[in-house]
């Protein structure tokens, strides 16, 4: 069987992505089964480069096929910040309650309660003989500065969903934020391509 890394370091990525390949006839591997590897270094612009990036360079420290997310929310007030940053806004290795303290502290600062948001993510699937597979993937709300649930991660309980109204993202449960999150839609997407390059 086809063995597949979930190239992160972000156990909630883990949880989502491991349930999208439920069906596959593929074996999913956690990236912590290979001890403690180095971080890649994300320096890419856009999310679609820093996912290349992850993807490729774990696809070498492994020696596996590598699927690997970048992602981020993206605030219409704060000019689309903290985008690609996201996982860094208030500092490398910031924690997720440091992050949405410095996005409440950016609402504050502009002046609004609220704004139009929304995340973004970009996958990247490396495989071992150079086959390179992409998805993209984006999900609509709105940011509030109170929060609601404990599901999910990151941003989640600050993140209301247009289509779950009056839910943020934090009160759904996994099958429910995997059926309208960027990761989801963009995890949908890429695991047809992969069915096409495993078939
Ligand atoms: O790079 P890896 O190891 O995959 O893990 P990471 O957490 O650093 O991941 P990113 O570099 O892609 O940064 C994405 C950040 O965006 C936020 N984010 C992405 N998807 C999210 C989601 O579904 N719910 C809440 N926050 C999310 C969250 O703060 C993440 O840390
Ligand atoms: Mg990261």
């Amino acid at each position: 069987m086809k063995k597949i890394v979930i190239a992160t370091k972000n156990a909630g990525k883990v949880r989502e992505m491991k349930d999208a390949f439920a069906h596959l006839p593929v074996e999913v591997v956690a990236l912590s089964e290979f001890g403690q590897l180095p971080n890649a270094i994300e320096d890419g612009e856009t999310f679609a480069e820093n996912a290349a990036i992850k993807a490729k360079f774990y696809m070498e420290k492994t020696g596996c096929a590598c699927l690997a997310d970048d992602s981020g929310l993206e605030v219409a007030v704060l000019g689309g910040r903290p985008g690609v940053y996201s996982s860094r806004y208030a500092g490398y290795n910031a924690e997720d309650w440091a992050n949405n303290q410095k996005m409440l502290e950016e609402l504050c600062i502009a002046d609004v309660e609220e704004s139009p948001a929304n995340y973004r993510c970009s996958l990247c699937f490396a495989d071992t003989d150079g086959t390179l597979l992409t998805a993209d993937g984006r999900c609509d709300g709105v940011v509030r500065k109170i929060p609601h649930g404990k599901n999910g991660f990151g941003y989640d309980p600050y993140f209301y969903t247009n289509e779950y109204a009056g839910r943020t993202m934090a009160e759904l449960t996994m099958e429910e934020k995997n059926r309208i999150s960027h990761r989801g839609r963009a995890l949908r997407k890429l695991t047809q391509k992969l069915e096409e390059h495993l078939a």
